[in-house]
């Protein structure tokens, strides 16, 4: 999971120490601008971080973006620390929905390897609509449009030789090369940063028109849950970076000569890098970029917030209406997903245990009973059967966790016995088998569909509808129609 990239950033000079420990969290509703004077005050007299790295040395949690002063009172919104939850992103007023609350330039983004030729890897501009592309002829990798390579192809060919490079040693180390190609981006911005005299200086930490720059240095302020990564990724990271770092042999690709900084970056992409130019609503990003103000929004299986790219510029948009002082929250995952998924593809790939609205309220009450449920058959019941929580069962019932119940004629069902009581004398006898050959039917497709086989997905999509009409809840195909109808679209335009 690891290795799939979702979301990622870095930086360089930082005036504040590593933080590790949790009072940084405890000044819930303080902006992060006075939380970071504070930490300031505390970190002065805690000499060490425990970070390897000299960029893990410089960052620390929960501490203010370098550039946040240029987005107050240009959005309505600020960053505020939580306990538990980090910084958040706090409405400053009413927000209406369809609203664009930011726009922001990614710092660094690379195409995703098998859609490389889609679009311009400098400016991320659709070349379906671009008459000409220029292919690097050093690396044989890289695309740009004509004004690109004009502009960048200096810089590129400087680096060019370990782009070559990154496809064999992410193979041979067991890495993924999109998260290995970001890595470098990310250095390189860190090289363009500390490179910059007054004559250079760019708008990076500032604003231009309505869109936000970030900056190296914010970056680097973002959450990188190093110590929480799986030894074996650390590992295949730590080697491909050792690797990297052996070929960076000039100036700008020397990355200030550290592996433990490749490495930490390579944390912080996985922890932060955003999914650009979606498909529909399924993971079939054509690309992945940081954007540290981006990455301040929290994640809610109930978000208020969606984001969406145009070239290498996100934006956020509410999707509600939002009251002043509620926080923003964006999804990072597939909202149809069982409670259960969620929580645990969010724990492996994203280092969190999501406590948001939805994964805390009881699934009895919650929308979540129609994504893992099946519909009861007894006669007259429209209800759902769902299994139990551990909890629910013996607090509630007194019965053994793995029951299941009907949301709204009660019978039991107890999958150890097969029988049915009470009133429940023609539950389904067998939902798990129901729910697992769904779920296993609809990944599949939803597989197809993530190859951009918009023919053969919509088949399944359909064959799918018609074995479980009847057997799941209605809610259950909301998303798969949504999919049946987007790959509809994408077969007719051939694409
Ligand atoms: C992209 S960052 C969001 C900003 C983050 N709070 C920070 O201070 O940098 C993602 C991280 O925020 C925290 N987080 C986001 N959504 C959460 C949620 N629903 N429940 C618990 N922690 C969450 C996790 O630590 C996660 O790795």
């Amino acid at each position: 999971m690891e290795k799939n990239l979702e979301q990622l950033s870095l930086s360089a000079d930082i005036p504040v120490a590593a933080s590790t420990d949790d009072s940084a969290n405890e000044a819930a509703g303080a902006t992060a601008n006075d939380e970071v004077s504070k930490l300031q005050k505390r970190k002065k007299k805690k000499s060490k971080s425990k970070s390897c790295s000299s960029l893990g040395a410089l960052a620390k949690n929960n501490s203010a973006l370098p550039s946040q002063k240029c987005m107050e009172g240009r959005f309505p919104w600020k960053i505020v620390v939580k306990s538990g939850r980090g910084r958040c992103a706090i409405a400053t007023r009413d927000i209406k929905a369809g609203e664009v609350i930011v726009s922001e330039c990614a710092l660094a983004f690379v195409l995703r390897s098998s859609f490389r030729t889609i679009a311009c890897h400098n400016c991320c501009k659709d070349f379906s609509k671009e008459s000409t592309s220029i292919q690097c002829r050093v690396c044989n990798y890289s695309l740009f449009c004509q004004e690109c390579w004009e502009s960048t192809r200096e810089l590129h060919q400087e680096c060019c030789s370990v782009i070559k490079l990154i496809g064999d040693i992410a193979v041979e180390e067991d890495c993924d090369k999109d998260l290995l190609r970001l890595m470098l981006f990310l250095a390189l911005q860190r090289h363009s940063t500390m490179n910059e005299t007054k004559d250079t200086v760019g708008i990076r930490g500032g604003i231009r028109g309505d869109i936000l720059y970030s900056s190296f240095q914010d970056a680097m302020a973002l959450q990188t849950h190093e110590n929480k990564v799986s030894e074996s990724w650390r590992l295949s990271v730590a080697r491909a970076c050792e690797r990297l770092a052996e070929h960076a042999t000039n100036e700008i690709t020397n990355f200030q000569n550290s592996k433990g900084d490749l490495e930490y970056l390579a944390c912080l992409i996985n922890a932060n890098a955003h999914g650009m130019g979606a498909q529909g609503i399924h993971n079939t990003d054509i690309a992945i970029g940081i954007f540290p103000f981006v990455s301040m929004l929290n994640h809610s299986c109930r978000p208020n917030c969606c984001f969406y790219s145009e070239g290498n510029v996100m934006h956020v948009r509410a999707t509600k209406d939002i009251t002043k002082n509620s926080e923003l929250c964006l999804s990072y995952i597939n909202l149809y997903e069982a409670r259960g998924t969620r929580k645990e593809q969010l724990a492996v790939s994203k280092h969190f245990d999501c406590a948001c609205s939805r994964c805390t309220e009881p699934l009895t009450s919650s929308v979540d009973r129609f994504l893992e449920g099946v519909l009861c058959n007894v006669k007259g019941c429209n209800g759902v059967l769902v299994k139990q929580p551990q909890s629910f069962a013996n607090a509630s019932t007194e019965q053994p966790a793995g029951l299941w119940q009907c949301d709204t004629c009660l019978g039991i069902l107890d999958p150890t016995i097969c029988i049915s009581q009470g009133q429940a004398k023609s539950l389904d006898e067998r939902p798990w088998d129901t729910l697992n050959n769904a779920q296993t039917r609809l990944s599949a497709a939803i597989s197809v569909y993530k190859e951009r086989r918009f023919k053969e997905a919509r088949k399944q999509l359909e064959d799918f509808l018609s074995e479980f009409t009847g057997k799941l809840a209605q809610e259950a195909f909301n998303h798969v129609r949504q999919l049946r109808r987007i790959c509809l679209e994408k077969a007719t335009l051939s694409l």
